[in-house]
């Protein structure tokens, strides 16, 4: 038996650069080049000749065609792919015009199943019909929301006979737990042609899978909560990741560090209370946990709520950091114990303990709305608050805007570029 294929997806809008991407993987082991659905719409079937012109590998076309199949499947396939990947939710008659315009031309059909309700009946469908690869297929935005290929694979590679390919969100571990698991074809985009060095990244897949081929490995399938891994992914982003993942949003207004270099990553527990009146604030300490985030709504900033004492206090505790939309004392005092403080202003004047106020309710911090245990994220560039729904999901995305990020650093440094060279700025630019 063959080792399994690694196919790259160029899921990029450049073509100038997917080609460049594309050289890079293939001197990493990559076996096929897949051109990406992003890259197809940006660039055309143009994008298909140039990949297939300049490597004269097997190449993929990622259509994701969902009726004319016989048309796509003609124009991809005159435009040098050789497997024409179709959406496995189409109606069968789609697929059989695809399989039948693709025998026409030379070329194979692989069924994606992205978003199908029953994967393992439907590619036990895709197979009668005559497809010749079945993917399956955990898709981006599904990723985010914890969705994962592995999930399913076994089933669909016991129920068909045809190759099956795995693909969504794959790294090096994952995409050898695929092979482990019968995949024969492993698809890796984001962590390859996001990657600062692509050729290192490429080489890292071929070697976990040709290894669990070998071994015929069994796959440890331990995975960590959502929370776990919400933490794990949020300690990697800074704040502006955070704010591009959620389409440019707002960090908290006139909030900032009183220490300056440290991060701030947990939960929040909240506080209202009122001009210089600690107590609420103080309580929370003792109501907060390891891993947490007090963030405090003060009703004015001319007396403090936080100081030295309470400060000591949360390090005892192992809470995170405190965000006061209010007034601190004692600055000198956290700043020489290194503790994350972000606040509104500075004073040398405490308030009285009352008692006015309340713990782990809906507050208003820097203009932004918090609610006992959305996420709180903070470093110099400022506070972001993540709501607890979407965590998981907008720390996915903000890894991404991590991993787009060094490879556009990478051809800064290493390539002598500019920023508008690469992004291609002006052909981006809105038409008017
Ligand atoms: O098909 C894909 C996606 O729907 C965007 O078009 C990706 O190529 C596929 O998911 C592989 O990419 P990663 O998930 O980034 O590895």
């Amino acid at each position: 038996m063959d080792r399994p294929v690694l196919q790259v997806a160029l899921d990029l809008v450049e073509l100038k650069r997917a080609v460049e991407i594309a050289g890079e993987a293939l001197e990493g082991g990559v076996d096929w080049l897949e051109v990406g659905t992003p890259l197809i719409k940006s660039e055309g079937m143009n994008a298909v000749r140039e990949i297939k012109k300049a490597y004269g590998v097997k190449t993929l076309a990622d259509m994701k065609t969902i009726d004319t199949g016989s048309v796509e499947v003609e124009m991809a396939a005159k435009s040098g792919a050789d497997v024409i990947i179709i959406l496995g939710l189409s109606d069968d008659s789609t697929i059989q015009e695809a399989i039948r315009a693709a025998r026409k031309y030379g070329a194979e059909v692989m069924a994606d199943l992205i978003n199908v309700p029953d994967p393992v009946e439907r590619a036990k469908e895709l197979e009668e019909l005559g497809v010749d690869y079945i993917n399956v297929h955990v898709g981006i935005d599904q990723q985010m929301k914890g969705m994962d290929p592995l999930d399913v694979l076994s089933k669909v590679v016991e129920a068909v006979s045809i190759p099956v390919a795995a693909a969504g969100g794959l790294d090096a571990e994952k995409a050898a737990s695929c092979v482990a698991l019968g995949a024969r074809i492993v698809i890796v985009g984001s962590n390859i042609v996001k990657s600062r060095n692509v050729t290192e990244s490429a080489r890292r897949v071929r070697e976990a899978i040709d290894e669990a081929w070998k071994e015929g490995r069994k796959v440890e399938m331990r995975r960590r909560s959502l929370e776990e891994e919400t933490r794990e992914i949020l300690l990697k982003v800074s704040t502006p990741n955070i704010s591009d993942a959620m389409h440019r949003a707002r960090a908290m207004r006139d909030i900032y560090p009183i220490v300056r270099g440290k991060k701030v990553v947990g939960k929040a527990v909240t506080v209202s209370t009122m001009d210089g009146d600690w107590a609420k604030t103080v309580e929370a300490i003792d109501v907060a946990g390891k891993g947490d985030v007090i963030v405090i709504k003060c009703s004015g900033d001319t007396a403090a709520v936080w100081g030295e004492l309470a400060t000591r206090s949360c390090i005892n505790k192992g809470i995170e950091g405190v965000i006061i939309d209010g007034a601190v004392r004692d600055v000198d005092d956290i700043r020489e114990l290194g503790y994350p403080v972000f606040a509104k202003r500075e004073v040398p004047n405490a308030g009285e303990p009352k008692g006015f106020g309340e713990i782990n309710v809906k507050i208003e911090c820097g203009g932004i709305e918090v609610k006992p245990g959305d996420w709180i994220v903070a470093d110099d560039n400022g506070v972001m608050v993540i709501p607890k729904e979407r965590a998981y999901e907008i720390a996915r995305r903000a890894l991404e805007v991590k991993k787009h990020e060094e490879r556009i650093r990478g051809e800064i440094e290493d390539k002598g570029r500019t920023l508008a060279e690469i992004v291609e700025l002006y052909k981006w630019e809105k038409v008017q």
